[in-house]
């Protein structure tokens, strides 16, 4: 038999198994080349580690992946206790752990200059693309970051203190309706109503929803859980990222709400940047502030500024929530601890509904050292966070780190350090009144020119969260299992808890008289 062109069919098939055959070997003979090379010749090749992290980024895919998920921040640690401090975690990632080298990893100024990684990052998806935690390169980064850091600075904060403590009063005043209420959610509620309204000048209202910010949350965890998959995939998860929310619903409905939210979103900021909405009586957002800014007309595309958004109002959110939620949780596991603060608060607050704020709230040492505690177990960001120094090579020990080569150190490895924090599972405000120098060695926030810029409203909201809910309300611990509801089981770059957790829980016993 032969084709139309009267080349027989027999030929084709031996010609086209021979190509597979030859492609086959070809690859085959690429990657053992690779492997040579990564083990051998490689700048990172002395450095300590497994040869199979250092031969394949399927190592990594095993712990975070298939058939374990989100569990190589915590194989990462059990490499550090066999290889020590430095370990070379994959082909070209370089992990750090000592609290003493932070501050080189993530050393700012004109002379050390930082990308990220665009690996870790899976940076690329349209949607995604125009935030400033998405621009690895340290100029990019720097523009779009300071086209909005006056937004968040400790002044600007301050001058919100009214929308923080109304949404803290609703809330509580919510609660004192309920029986039972989810933490989690009920945080998340208040997180995103104050971040929405402050960015878009619009609150989402969720402390109205029945179930608070469940939605949300759920949402924030969708997304967030596809980060490992992304680094392997990027291409897999940034087109998911970029499917219309229709067709998505079909197949995931986390993602699909997640698409609904960018499609939402677009509309307001074109609004925003057309001025149209100058004809109202407007709040001033963070949209305005890049639109009258210094940024490139390209630096303004509406597509670029939803990508900020989505940053902004996730990043506001998921990590407060639970640093809030983790923290009322051990003031109700505690009693010496919840009463020596209830003791403290008192001292400003003589009457549970009296004014304060949130400078006499920072004041307070012992409450000051309950946040600190909280920040440090509840591990709102837990990854590993890698640094690309580009101009200089780093100096570790007797290690050189090639300029070029990302590296990291991750918070939940240093909060759990047994030697900086003993007893780390422990909740103990103390150990911060104890020892002053400890708070160096906090790294919630991040450090360096890429450290989280919400801080100074994160700060703000716990303050006012955790002093007036303890102060007003009696409350004990619900329906909450510490080792699935509390404790960072999951590495997502979020620190997370067993999956099928529903979150921290709490009974209402009361409202306090005096
Ligand atoms: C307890 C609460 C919070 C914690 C523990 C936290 C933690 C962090 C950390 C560790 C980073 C650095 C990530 C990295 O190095 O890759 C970061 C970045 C960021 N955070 Fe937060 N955050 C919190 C609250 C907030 C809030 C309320 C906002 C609201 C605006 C926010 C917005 C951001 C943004 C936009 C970035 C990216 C900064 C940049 O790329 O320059 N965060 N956060």
């Amino acid at each position: 038999m032969s084709n139309p062109e009267g080349i027989p069919i027999s030929f084709l098939t031996l010609a086209l198994s021979n190509a597979f055959q030859y492609a086959f070997v070809a690859w085959i003979a690429y990657y053992i080349a690779v492997s040579i090379y990564r083990i051998h010749f490689h700048p990172l090749a002395k450095l300590p580690g497994p040869k199979l992290a250092a031969l394949t980024y399927w190592y990594e895919f095993y712990y975070d992946v298939y058939p374990y998920q989100f569990q190589y921040g915590f194989r990462i640690k059990q490499l550090h206790e066999q290889y020590g401090p430095i370990v070379r975690i994959n082909p070209r990632h370089i992990h750090i752990h000592d609290h003493e080298y932070f501050d080189t990893i993530y050393a700012s100024g004109a002379n050390h200059r930082r990308d990220r990684c665009s690996w870790m990052h899976h940076s690329g998806s349209r949607t995604m693309a125009g935030s400033m935690l998405e621009a690895m390169d340290h100029d990019l980064h720097k523009s779009r970051r300071s086209a909005v850091s006056n937004f968040f600075s400790k002044r600007s904060v301050q001058a919100l203190e009214p929308l923080v403590l109304s949404s803290v009063e609703r809330l509580v005043q919510r609660l004192k309706d309920e029986e039972t209420v989810n933490l989690n959610n009920a945080f998340a509620a208040m997180t995103m109503d104050i971040i929405s309204a402050y960015c878009f000048g619009e609150s989402m209202n969720s402390l109205e929803y029945p179930q608070y910010g469940k939605d949300w949350l759920e949402m924030l965890h969708g997304g967030i859980q596809m980060r490992p998959l992304g680094r392997q995939f990027p291409w897999l998860v940034n087109t998911l990222y970029d499917i219309p929310p229709n067709v998505m619903a079909r197949f995931n409905a986390d993602m699909a709400r997640i698409n609904t939210w960018t499609h939402q979103m677009l509309p307001k900021i074109v609004r925003i940047l057309a001025g149209e909405d100058e004809k109202r009586d407007v709040q001033r957002t963070v949209f305005h502030e890049i639109r009258d800014g210094k940024m490139s007309a390209e630096e303004k595309l509406p597509m670029r500024l939803m990508g900020e958004s989505h940053v902004i109002l996730g990043a506001g959110t998921e990590t407060t929530a639970r640093t809030l939620a983790v923290t009322t949780y051990y003031l109700m596991k505690k009693h010496d601890v919840g009463e020596k603060l209830r003791d403290e608060l008192k001292t400003v607050l003589s009457q549970p509904d009296s004014a304060v704020s949130l400078a006499q709230l920072e004041a307070l040492p012992y409450l000051s050292a309950v946040i600190n505690e909280g920040l440090r177990v509840a591990h709102g960001v837990a990854s590993r966070q890698p640094r690309i120094a580009t101009h200089e090579d780093l100096i570790y020990k007797q290690w050189t780190i090639p300029r070029g080569t990302p590296v990291m150190q991750s918070s939940h490895l240093l909060h759990m350090d047994p030697n900086v924090f003993p007893d780390p599972l422990d909740f103990q405000p103390q150990r911060w009144l104890d020892n002053p120098e400890l708070k160096r060695n906090l790294f919630a926030f991040g450090r360096g020119t890429r450290n989280c810029l919400g801080m100074n409203l994160a700060i703000s909201e716990l303050y006012f969260a955790i002093a007036l809910l303890w102060r007003r309300l009696d409350t004990e611990i619900y329906d909450t299992v510490e080792e699935r509801d509390v404790l960072t089981t999951n590495d997502c770059f979020l620190g997370m808890t067993d999956l099928k957790s529903e979150g921290i829980k709490a009974r209402i016993v009361g409202v306090v008289e005096k």
